[in-house]
């Protein structure tokens, strides 16, 4: 028997990462290639002429699975019935703002979207927030959506995860998918820790640690690091626009594993509700290893953690915390 579409919503679906994201949706690359797709799509105002020529091209493009396209510029009729909610819209960085200085212009769109989610997504909805600053706009959402349980609101760092597992696959010449077990910790900007502790790459003789195979402790602690989490603004510096397939298609990707489950022995990261797990404050949205099975997420327990990364994953924390306290007083 056929299978039920499930809605998607996409905000800011005219921007540049919404128009790189809805034709993956509509060909399967977020929810698997046997599972009919709904894509709400929503913009404002001024954009209604380019949200209705991405809808155009949808239609042109007659992908199979799609279903059906709602373009719209009403936040309850784009919310409404929705399974997932890929949250992009927003003001962008441009060159030379850390992404908290977007913070004032986002929070208070993740407040007034927080309600129309909460009262008309479906239940159950699983919230994907992309805007930056990323997971500071998810705790808005979450604080101001009390209804929908924490576990469903969380936010994107698999860019930065994938940016991760680029750079170790570049450095070692091998193939990016026989490298796993990254972990990006903390907030989806500059303080965002990079670990490769517990980082393996899948040889002809077993599984090798990459710090071994790498075998230069000064470039993984250094300049591995800087290239991760300075890749967004290096992006915005050579296309004077930022990164946009790679978001689009990470959010794939996080969506995908959360529904569908990760690949057993392996993990991904995921802005998540802490839950004090790594004595990472409770109350955060942090990033975290994380496995994903039946459509819910756990965090990777009992990792060791050295002295160089304690201070690394307290240092994003601290981040965190200033930007909640900022995102409130932008709010009051
Ligand atoms: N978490 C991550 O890994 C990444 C996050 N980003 C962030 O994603 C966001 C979107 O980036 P782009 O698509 O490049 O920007 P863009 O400016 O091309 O598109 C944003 C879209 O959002 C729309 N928008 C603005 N306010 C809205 C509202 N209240 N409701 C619905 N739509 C609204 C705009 O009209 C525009 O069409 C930015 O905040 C950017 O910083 C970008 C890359 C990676
Ligand atoms: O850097 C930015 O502002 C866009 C972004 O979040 C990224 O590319 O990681």
């Amino acid at each position: 028997m056929a299978k039920e579409p499930v809605r998607v919503l996409v905000t800011g679906a005219a921007g540049q990462i919404g128009y790189a994201l809805v034709p993956m949706v509509a060909r399967g690359a977020m929810l698997g290639l046997n599972q009919p797709v709904i894509l709400h799509m929503l913009d404002i105002p001024p954009a209604t002429e380019a949200l209705n020529g991405v809808k155009m091209e949808l239609v042109d493009a007659a992908f199979p699975l799609l279903k059906g396209v709602v373009a719209t510029t009403d936040v309850i009729e784009a919310c409404t019935g929705v399974n997932i909610a890929v949250m992009v819209g927003g003001f962008p960085r441009k060159e030379g703002m850390e992404r908290k200085d977007v913070m004032s212009k986002n929070v208070s769109i993740y407040k007034s979207q927080a309600s129309a989610l909460e009262k008309h997504a479906a239940p159950n909805c699983k919230v994907l927030v992309v805007a930056n600053p990323a997971n500071t706009n998810a705790l808005i959402l979450k604080e101001f959506a009390p209804s929908i349980p924490e576990r469903n609101i969380t936010c994107l760092t698999r860019l930065d995860h994938n940016r991760a597992l680029g750079q170790i696959s570049e450095r070692l010449n091998v193939h990016v998918g026989d490298v796993k077990n990254v972990i990006i910790w903390g907030n989806h900007s500059s303080t965002q820790y990079p670990d490769v502790n517990h980082a393996s790459v899948k040889t002809s003789s077993g599984d090798k640690p990459v710090r071994e195979l790498v075998g230069n402790d000064e470039w993984l602690k250094g300049e591995f690091i800087t290239t991760v989490q300075q890749r967004g603004a290096a992006i915005i510096k050579a296309r004077k626009l930022s990164s946009a397939l790679s978001a689009a298609s990470s959010a794939c990707d996080h969506i995908r594993d959360w529904v569908l489950g990760t690949p057993e022995g392996s993990w991904v990261s995921m802005g998540v509700y802490s839950d004090g797990s790594y004595n990472v404050p409770a109350g955060l949205i942090y990033s975290f290893p994380i496995t994903c099975k039946n459509g819910e997420w756990s965090i990777v327990k009992g990792l060791s953690i050295d002295d160089f990364s304690r201070k690394k994953l307290d240092l994003t924390a601290q981040e965190l915390s200033e930007e909640k306290s900022l995102a409130y007083s932008c709010l009051s």
